[in-house]
């Protein structure tokens, strides 16, 4: 008798893989709306608690600092342990995170939480794209990243806008934690749903092998080339302007502004609900036309006056903010975060994919590794300086201008953004181009 001949599985039916989609972003909700939980009670922790800059800045930092020695461990849980166990150990470390943060308002303790944060939150971001590449591999694979993206960014704005249709629990610093922990839960219950899914289709469906998650080699670096260097620098100091001014931003509007609270964290919304409509769509626009180092520059030259304009400009007549029941909010605040919004959706929408041109498939993992961990350098390097620019230059509602040389120090990071996005468009431009201006992504033969 000869052995039957093994029949090949039906790839995921479309409901499946959409089932997946959703339980894996409710995860990365979960994860996204932890890391930006914070932000709200900066202004109670430091009335209440007597924090200072100084030390939400270093908070803040232990985040990208435990980033940074997760991405060097490398994706050896992933491999190990697989996408569906990976996913939900790593809801459950942002839950304990969560949990530990809400718990108690020590400095050491708040400064552990947020480190596990980071050894939970960037290898649950990195695990979360190894299992959408394995059930949408070859079907809508793009489409599935941008809609997982914008799910997680819903996250983001949520935890903005907890100072409104939450604002009861803004009376202390703990309560809004706690109700980031209750998020957490829901995203680590996402998560054991999608352990459950995924345990129940393997050997019925065809799942393939999750895309390698090639760990970080620091060997190989020096064969990157010129154009992947200059997206590393931009990568690195366009993060580390967004999210540290992002973390900063509700205090910031409520001290600088004299705005309240919940209009505030409006405001402050206004950045990752831009980035979930307007990303895709530029994702769209990109690969139609291409241009795409162009389009980075574009970008980084529109992120310049930002930072000068909300320190200096006047800030005009009060205006009621779109998507809002008609909350006002000074005109030059406005049109500032609308443009940095803006610049926040054009510029990953084209970054990220654009390494995907310019390093072979085989290294891509390594690659992307190794730009998140700088990334993660500069997010965690520059809080703790505007934090001591705030703090040295007696930052306050009694004195506004102590927060200039924060803002003209994230102006020089934005200048050395269009600095590394220039060298991009100008080797991109030349002989050495990889392609990135065309719509292909490859230079015609
Ligand atoms: C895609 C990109 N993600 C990251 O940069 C992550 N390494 C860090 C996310 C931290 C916020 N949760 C992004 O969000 O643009």
């Amino acid at each position: 008798m000869t052995d039957p001949v093994p029949r090949a599985l039906p790839r995921p039916s479309p409901a499946q893989r959409w089932l997946a989609l959703v339980l894996v972003s409710v995860a990365m909700f979960g994860n996204y709306y932890v890391y930006d939980a914070f932000g709200p009670v900066v202004d109670l922790l430091r009335e209440q608690e007597g924090f200072t800059y100084d030390q939400i800045s270093m908070v803040f930092s232990a985040y990208s600092v435990a980033a940074v020695v997760v991405l060097l461990i490398g994706g050896y849980v992933i491999d190990r342990w697989g996408t569906k166990r990976s996913i939900a150990l790593f809801a459950a470390i942002c839950l304990a995170a969560a949990a530990l943060m809400a718990s108690t308002a020590r400095f050491e303790t708040m400064l552990a939480g947020r480190f596990l944060l980071g050894i939970g939150a960037e290898p649950l971001i990195v695990a979360a794209t190894a299992a959408l590449a394995k059930w949408f591999k070859g079907k809508e694979l793009s489409f599935a990243f941008g809609i997982n993206l914008s799910i997680a960014r819903l996250g983001s704005a949520s935890a903005d806008w907890s100072t409104s249709f939450a604002s009861g629990l803004y009376a202390n610093w703990q309560d809004p934690l706690w109700l980031a922990t209750g998020v957490a839960t829901v995203g680590l219950t996402a998560a054991m749903l999608y352990w459950m899914v995924e345990a129940r289709l393997e050997g019925r469906v065809d799942l393939g092998e999750a895309a390698a998650t090639d760990r970080l080699e620091l060997k190989g670096m020096y064969a990157f080339s010129a154009s992947y260097w200059y997206i590393v620098g931009l990568c690195v100091v366009f993060y580390s302007t967004v999210f540290p001014f992002r973390a900063f931003a509700i205090d910031y509007f409520q001290q600088a502004h004299g705005l309240a609270r919940e209009t505030a964290g409006m405001l402050s919304s206004l950045l990752p609900v831009a980035a979930i409509i307007v990303t895709p769509l530029f994702g769209l626009w990109v690969d139609r036309v291409g241009r795409r180092s162009l389009f980075m520059a574009i970008g980084s030259l529109a992120m310049l006056p930002l930072f000068l304009l909300v320190t200096y400009a006047p800030p005009g007549p009060d205006i009621p903010m779109p998507f809002t029941d008609g909350t006002r909010v000074p005109l030059t605040l406005l049109v500032v975060m609308l443009m940095l919004g803006g610049v926040f959706s054009l510029i990953p929408a084209v970054m990220w994919p654009a390494v995907a041109y310019i390093v072979r498939e085989s290294r891509l993992g390594s690659a992307y590794s190794m730009m998140t961990l700088c990334q993660q350098v500069g997010v965690a390097l520059v809080p703790l300086v505007v934090g001591r620019f705030n703090t040295a230059f007696g930052a306050g509602p009694e004195h506004p201008a102590g927060y200039a040389p924060g803002m003209w120090f994230y102006t020089a990071l934005a200048a050395l953004g269009l600095l590394f996005s220039y060298l991009l468009w100008r080797a991109e431009s030349g002989p050495a181009a990889h392609g990135l201006e065309y719509p292909s992504g490859e230079k015609p033969a």
